[in-house]
């Protein structure tokens, strides 16, 4: 039910997702053990909020999950469907409990129906979980993009829908590397070096289009990803991102640092072998380089070979 964030392509806070997950599905057992505690003693709940109309919105998972919800990060069909399950859960202990306390009588066929519930709850709420824990190991630490794996992962997912789609489809990706690094590190020393490396990373984010990717490739390398544009296309966004980048000042003890980085840009074609695209963007990075840095080269497909 859960894939990855890589879905969404972008970088959500989930540190402390798996806590949180935690400790709601733990309250959620205790409010589930003094359900069945009543159910099996025929006694009348005596917290009158179980059995309220709108009482999955009362307990402590519901409001936690209502705060998760609105962030627009996790307004996904599969947190929608434990928000769903939820209320069926709450719904279906009401009715229970209040058909105990006015007839007396124990509904097997609606007990049954409220284990079924709470079993798929539980078990989604456990892939939540598990989603939870992977999403911690798609993204690098310091610049909180998205990590090499899972940029290998997303270039072999868009080389599948290159193949798919035949000759509609094109992406594009591009190499950037920050302009003399080690004269930052050098100068400033490997902490101000990491500052560095996260604020290239938010103007790189920034910058791009919302269906395009980036993520850290290596020390002070990054990838970016264009599904749907062509080369023109692609050095068009990406020159946007180099202006940006040398026009936006690192602010270090009041003194401006300006960063700059050089890119190559190339297609990703549905023949390639993914480390052949990345090959032929690193040369064009290298002659972006060769040619003085702070500039964007492109070498297509058909001039490599
Ligand atoms: N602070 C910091 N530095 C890093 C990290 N990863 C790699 N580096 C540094 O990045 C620098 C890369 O240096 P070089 O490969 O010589 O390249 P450069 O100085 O950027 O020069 P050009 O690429 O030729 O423009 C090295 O000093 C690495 O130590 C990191 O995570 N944090």
């Amino acid at each position: 039910m859960f894939t990855s964030l890589l879905e969404r392509r972008d970088q959500a806070d989930v540190e402390q997702l798996s806590d949180e997950i935690k400790s709601a599905l733990a309250d959620h057992h205790r409010w589930m053990h003094k359900v069945s505690l009543a159910i099996a003693a025929r006694r009348p709940m005596k917290d009158r909020s179980f059995i309220a109309t709108d009482a999955h919105q009362y307990c402590y998972f519901g409001q936690w999950l209502r705060t998760l919800l609105a962030d627009e990060r996790f307004q996904t069909r599969a947190f929608e469907k434990i928000d769903q399950l939820h209320k069926e859960l709450h719904d279906t202990a009401r009715v229970l409990l209040l058909s105990l306390e006015q007839t007396q009588q124990f509904d097997e066929a609606q007990y049954d129906t409220f284990l079924k519930i709470q079993h798929t709850f539980f078990n989604c709420v456990l892939s939540m979980l598990e989603f939870s824990v992977i999403s911690k190991y798609q993204f690098d630490p310091t610049t909180k993009l998205l990590n090499r794996r899972s940029a290998n992962m997303l270039l072999a997912h868009e080389k599948v829908r290159l193949q798919q789609r035949a000759n509609h489809a094109s992406c594009c990706i591009a190499l950037g590397d920050i302009d003399k690094f080690k004269a930052v590190n050098d100068t400033h020393g490997h902490d101000l070096g990491d500052l560095v490396l996260e604020h290239v990373a938010c103007i790189f984010k920034a910058t791009i289009r919302k269906h395009d990717s980036v993520a850290r490739f290596g020390g002070e390398e990054f990838l970016f990803i264009m599904p749907g544009l062509d080369l023109t296309g692609t050095e068009k966004v990406i020159e946007r991102v180099r202006e940006e980048l040398a026009s936006t000042p690192y602010i270090h003890k009041g003194q401006a640092l300006t960063i700059t980085a050089s890119f190559g840009v190339t297609q990703l074609t549905p023949d390639d072998d993914i480390k052949d695209a990345v090959k032929r963007a690193d040369i064009a990075l290298y002659t972006a380089k060769d040619e003085g840095r702070n500039r964007t080269v492109c070498l297509s497909a058909t001039e490599a070979h």
